[in-house]
């Protein structure tokens, strides 16, 4: 496929309510869109990094600066073949991981629309529904998070989420399980808040029989992790600290975690997500899809990944509702049953774009053309 033209859109969303984790409080979502345009055919992405780069080295701006004046230039010199292509054509560029995902990922619609399957086809998923969990952020009082909790039980969600930070870690998660009793699918998210310091309070969280403890220690560590899965009967997840496919098989080596969450926005695309996948499932590690409270686009790429078959934990992939008053796809995103999502199998994503809805989130929209000469590359030809 000859790329002729790209679109970048800006949009900032409200929340429904704040999200809190260990990192900060959210009340907006922030992204950029990516339209990718090849004859009649048009392959949608959306970039996840936050609008302060709390997260990951990425912020919005430095999404947009990169695809801008590197990515985009770059891909309009080539003919793509497949979307495989675009995350070695980008490997030159060290990390923006998020702006070389939210690219990729329009390729990877592209081209899906363009053989006519859906995307999560075109990936080899094997889903046709995804169980879905739900991520609650730091509540202000233990009792405004069981209230949250007992909400998103009776929605059906089929993993809860609680984010945890130094003062509201074990109380919070024993008071859910004296509440709910022991079969409430649960687990935490530190969102690297602790240090190794921290092992006795860590090992107190075993008592709670939870699926995981997700990234308790710093965020780019995996040797800490090891030491501490040795000391913990809780499976360690790690989300920020898995980058490639080669911190994954380290990590796995080192036994650093016994599950990887895969957030495609993280690792710089779907082609590098699914080599991940492949090299956990390989070593019987399971994953899950993480979430960064996505607008529908985003979401819809998340759900087509999560059809792949080592998928089997319940990712944070909620319904549209669960964070926004109106989504920028049709139809919302929303539970074909408790905790149960339909893996869409028209072309690509599967969803339509509602374009009423970016126009009223619209901050910046920009077009690039392959023709115009503005359009210059600055990197040396690889
Ligand atoms: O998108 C969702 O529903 C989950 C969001 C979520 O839990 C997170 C988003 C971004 C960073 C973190 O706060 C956290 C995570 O680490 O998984
Ligand atoms: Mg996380």
């Amino acid at each position: 496929m000859k790329l002729e033209r790209i679109d970048l859109q800006r949009i900032k969303i409200p929340l429904n309510s704040p999200f809190e984790t260990s990192m900060g409080v959210e009340t907006h979502k922030e992204c950029i869109l990516v339209r990718a345009y090849s004859g009649k055919h048009v392959g949608f992405g959306e970039s996840v990094a936050m609008d302060v780069p709390v997260y990951n080295e990425e912020d919005v701006d430095t999404v947009w600066y990169m695809l801008e004046k590197y990515l985009i230039p770059q891909l309009f010199k080539r003919e793509i073949e497949h979307p495989d292509e675009v995350s070695h054509l980008f490997s030159w560029m060290r990390r923006n991981h998020m702006a070389k995902a939210a690219l990729e990922g329009a390729v990877w619609d592209l081209y899906a629309k363009m053989q006519g399957m859906s995307l999560s086809q075109a990936l080899g998923g094997t889903r046709t529904t995804i169980d879905v969990g739900v991520s609650i952020g730091i509540e202000p009082t233990i009792e405004k998070l069981l209230q949250r909790v007992e909400g998103f039980v009776r929605d059906g969600y089929k993993k809860i989420k609680v984010k945890i930070k130094p003062g509201f870690d074990v109380e919070p998660m024993r008071a859910i399980r004296q509440t709910f009793g022991p079969d409430v699918p649960l687990m935490a998210d530190a969102n690297s808040a602790y240090t190794l310091s921290d092992i006795e309070m860590l090992k107190e969280l075993d008592e709670f029989g939870l699926i995981m403890i997700e990234q308790p220690l710093a965020h780019d560590d995996i040797i800490d992790h090891a030491t501490l899965q040795r000391e913990l009967k809780t499976p360690i997840c790690l989300d920020e600290s898995i980058h490639t496919v080669e911190d994954a098989r380290k990590a796995i080596g080192l036994g650093s975690c016994r599950i990887i969450n895969i957030k495609i926005g993280r690792v710089g695309g779907l082609t590098d997500a699914k080599k991940i996948h492949d090299l956990c499932q390989a070593n019987h590690v399971p994953v899950w899809c993480g979430g960064m409270l996505e607008a529908g686009i985003g979401r819809a790429h998340n759900i087509a990944m999560a059809s792949l078959a080592n998928f089997t934990i319940p990712g944070d992939t909620s319904p549209s509702h669960r964070y926004f008053a109106e989504d920028i796809v049709t139809p919302w995103i929303d539970f074909a049953k408790p905790g149960v999502l339909n893996v869409p199998t028209a072309p690509g994503i599967g969803f339509d774009i509602n374009e009423q809805a970016i126009r009223s989130a619209l901050v910046e929209h920009k077009s690039y053309f392959a023709n115009c000469e503005s359009t210059t590359t600055l990197i040396p030809n690889y």
